[in-house]
């Protein structure tokens, strides 16, 4: 039996108290590379933020990575915070210091104390993204590719049992785009599962995968049709 690292079952999402998409049914398998798309407005973010905890679960059945989203109290959102990696459009990475700081910062403040092993980590992680290199730079040393990588090297540190993906090429020009979709890609071959918002979609076309849409308030997935 296939481990099922994200579930919902009728479950409804909220921006306050207007209804944003209803009655999602939807299950992630570990390994899975999921897309999650749609037009802007449609609530790819909302969901995203519900998974992670940024906006409560008021109506359906919840699961993420062994947690349950209807009991979520906000003493656990740290706790599923670490299970997860959250990778934002916008980096999200401290400008006050440098990319081996950053990730120190992380470690840190999850639980970490032994300097040797969190060296280790970051090491490690960033071999992951093809960044060993770029340890001492600060965030704006670098481009917004590279940048993006060391915010999926950050989501890495604690070894999730899902990535989370928010537009993560949404601020990158297309050959960069590609970059980081190779990184992540790279990534999901190693076994980690991915969830990926974008309107990309000369993205989903060269890496085709599950995917999932928002549309008229309703989640379902899409079948994409082979070329030819
Ligand atoms: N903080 C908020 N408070 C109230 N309503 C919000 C809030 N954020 C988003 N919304 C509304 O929720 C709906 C879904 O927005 P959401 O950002 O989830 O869509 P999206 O598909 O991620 O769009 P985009 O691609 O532009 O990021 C929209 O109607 C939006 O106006």
């Amino acid at each position: 039996m296939p481990e099922v690292i994200l579930e919902l079952n009728n479950a409804s999402i909220f921006q306050r108290e207007s209804l944003v998409l209803s009655d999602i049914n939807i299950q992630i398998e570990k390994g899975e590379f999921v897309y999650l798309i749609g037009k802007t407005g449609t609530g790819k973010s909302s969901f995203m933020k519900t998974l992670y905890g940024d906006l409560p679960l008021k109506e359906g059945r919840g699961k993420i990575v062994g947690m349950d989203l209807n009991s979520l109290k906000e003493k656990n959102i740290p706790h599923l915070r670490r299970k997860l990696g959250v990778v934002f459009q916008d980096f999200k990475l401290l400008n006050d210091r440098n990319v081996e700081q950053n990730l120190i910062f992380v470690l840190r403040a999850t639980g970490w104390k032994d300097k040797d092993k969190m060296k280790n980590k970051v090491v490690e992680v960033l071999d992951k993204v093809d960044m060993k290199t770029k340890n001492f730079k600060f965030p704006y040393q670098l481009s917004g590719g590279e940048q993006q990588r060391i915010a999926i090297a950050r989501a890495l540190l604690n070894d999730p049992e899902l990535i989370l993906a928010d537009e993560p090429t949404g601020n990158l020009d297309p050959q960069t785009s590609v970059e980081v979709m190779e990184v992540l890609q790279e990534i999901n071959r190693n076994g980690n599962t991915i969830l990926m918002a974008t309107h990309d979609y000369a993205l989903l076309l060269k890496y085709p995968s599950k995917t999932l849409k928002c549309d008229g308030q309703k989640v379902f997935e899409v079948i994409q049709k082979k070329a030819g």
